[in-house]
């Protein structure tokens, strides 16, 4: 068969943390990764911050949310130009949009998934392709429609020479792992890629700084290395029966404010470092799905720089924790870059997730294509 041409794409994200939109570029024939390229971040302001807020847990349809695609339209469409003007040769975008509710198992009606904003708006208004939708097609299949990340997480095993079984760590708003055998022959082969959400990481950290301190995070996790960890607290969190089902499974970004809310009684200090606490073992949790013990977890993900996080996981995980620019991988952009990564595969029309990555019952390729008018 002949191989396709790599070509450059951009991908973004604006991810369920709500501090602002990552894009990136990169070359990629939709299997290898052949370059990374320039990438940009682009802050929500705390206005535009609390409009999205507001229409967390929406539908389409419903008060709110038109105001909050228009939010994430403005950003994506400002940044996007921003990176296409340093990389003209981008072929298309990868766009996710604002994940605002989530419900593959459909315990509000149908399973759906909706992410604020509108692709065809974007192509027209960048003049590229735009990839977007990347997750409704896997729910209505079945599959959880996330984590989506898994089968670019195994090009960037493959880019960094990786011969042995090891797990890349999201540690965004939500946690979510992917563990990889780089011995398999491809993303889509049995075993190759285990992927699920492990549990909250840090979102119910920046809601708890800004209840209490009007601050968006808990920077280099300062304030939770002030604290104790309530450990009987934990124990308790850990009975959750999220952590009782088989992956692949998937979370919205509030499924565990009930489970987190007796947090209320603890000390500014003390709250910061359960919570922390709380993230690094619902990691560990993970541990026992893995088929075999990982050589190693890299962290990507601004919870990365969360120093009183990364000491959690070393005490809990039974292997070596490290971020994942010890392999040479950016850890801000990687899932930005994933997005550009999986938008050349559905171009190309390659699978984007399988039953091993979000449970859906056969590989699919996910994700509306949106071209500009006039190409
Ligand atoms: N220097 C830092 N110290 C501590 N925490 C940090 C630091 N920088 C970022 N973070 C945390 O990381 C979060 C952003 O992480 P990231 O951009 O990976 O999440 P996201 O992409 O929005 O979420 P998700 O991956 O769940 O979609 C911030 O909201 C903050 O909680
Ligand atoms: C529904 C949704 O937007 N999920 C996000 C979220 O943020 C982290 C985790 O929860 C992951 O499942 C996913 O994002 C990454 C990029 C993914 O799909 O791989």
């Amino acid at each position: 068969m002949l191989k396709a041409q790599p070509v450059w794409a951009l991908g973004a994200m604006s991810g369920t943390s709500l501090d602002g939109v990552d894009v990136a570029a990169l070359r990629t024939d939709g299997v290898e990764i052949l370059d990374f390229g320039p990438a940009l971040y682009r802050a929500y302001s705390a206005a535009e911050r609390a409009v999205i807020h507001t229409a967390l847990g929406a539908w389409p349809g419903a008060p709110g949310v038109e105001a909050a695609a228009e939010v994430v339209e403005t950003a994506h469409a400002e940044v996007l130009s921003d990176l296409l003007a340093r990389c003209p040769e981008a072929e298309l975008v990868g766009f996710h949009g604002q994940t605002l509710a989530h419900d593959p198992l459909g315990l509000t009606g149908a399973p759906r998934t909706h992410q604020a904003g509108d692709g065809d708006l974007l192509a027209e208004v960048l003049g590229r392709t735009v990839v977007w939708d990347f997750r409704s097609s896997d729910v209505e299949l079945g599959g959880q429609g996330a984590p989506l990340a898994p089968f670019f997480h195994f090009a960037c095993a493959t880019w960094a020479g990786l011969t042995a079984p090891l797990v890349f760590l999201n540690l965004g708003g939500v946690g979510n792992v992917t563990f990889v055998d780089p011995r398999a022959a491809g993303p889509e082969v049995k075993g190759a890629c285990l992927a699920f959400d492990t549990g909250p990481a840090n979102a119910p950290i920046n809601d708890l700084m800004q209840a209490r301190l009007g601050k968006g995070y808990d920077e280099g996790g300062a304030l939770a290395q002030a604290g104790r960890v309530d450990e009987a607290f934990v124990e308790r969190f850990l009975n959750h029966s999220y952590f009782l089902k088989v992956p692949p499974k998937s979370l919205d970004r509030n499924d565990f404010a009930q489970a987190l809310s007796g947090v209320e009684a603890l000390s500014d200090a003390d709250a910061a470092a359960t919570l922390t606490a709380c993230a690094a073992a619902a990691v560990a949790r993970g541990f026992e799905h893995f088929p075999t013990a990982p050589a190693a977890v890299y962290v990507a993900g601004g919870g990365r720089l969360n120093v009183a996080l990364m000491a959690e996981l070393a005490r809990r995980l039974p292997c070596a924790v490290a971020p994942v620019e010890d392999l040479g991988l950016d850890g801000d952009m990687l899932e930005a870059q994933a997005f550009a990564y999986l938008a050349v595969r559905v171009a190309r029309g390659l699978p984007t997730s399988g039953p091993s990555t979000t449970g859906v019952a056969a590989l699919v390729g996910g994700g509306r294509v949106s071209k500009p008018q006039g190409i």
